[in-house]
């Protein structure tokens, strides 16, 4: 598990899709694009968006299981995609490169574009917005919500 963890706010996620968004104009205009479930979704919603794009298809790749012992499974083939060409592929992000190497594999001939990538998963991705340490855990805003914590007067006063 990692030691120290990134927090990703909605607003963040927001600009650095469409920062994403930017750089892909150039590379496109795509048949359409291809989800990785479920982190790629948000993402993917924003680029089909900015980028004009109205046929989206999903993949849905499952790389921990006990009983196939972390064999990673494609649930859900990208029909529609063929073997990829001229479609973009989004995930949220790459970290042991695991998941986008099953991908890749599935649809070779498609662009594979993410927001985040650390460094063992980078090689597999042809587009990134930023990258993050291999020990740092992001945290999507999905996976998070705001907490009450006390104030720091309170909490001296309370000897904490
Ligand atoms: O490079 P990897 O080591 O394969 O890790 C990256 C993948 O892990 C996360 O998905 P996860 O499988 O946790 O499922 P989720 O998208 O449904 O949350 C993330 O959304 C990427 O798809
Ligand atoms: N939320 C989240 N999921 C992951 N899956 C693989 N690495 C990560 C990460 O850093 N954050
Ligand atoms: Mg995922």
């Amino acid at each position: 598990m990692a030691t120290t963890y990134a927090t990703v706010t909605w607003d963040q996620l927001h600009r650095d899709a469409r920062t994403l968004a930017e750089t892909l104009m150039s590379k496109g205009p795509f048949k359409g694009i291809v989800a990785i479930t479920r982190g790629g979704l948000i993402p993917a919603a924003i680029l089909a968006r900015e980028l004009d794009c109205r046929l989206i298809e999903s993949i849905s790749v499952v790389t921990y299981d006990e009983e196939s012992k972390g064999t990673p499974k494609i649930i859900k083939d990208p029909q529609a995609a063929g073997d990829g060409e001229g479609f973009l592929v989004v995930d949220d992000l790459v970290d042991s490169g695991i998941t986008a190497r099953v991908v890749r594999e599935r649809l070779p001939k498609a662009l594979f574009a993410c927001l985040y990538a650390k460094p063992t998963g980078k090689p597999l991705t042809d587009l990134f917005v930023m990258e993050v340490p291999q020990d740092t855990w992001v945290l999507f805003p999905w996976d998070t919500a705001p907490l009450f914590i006390a104030p720091l007067a309170k909490k001296a006063t309370n000897g904490n």
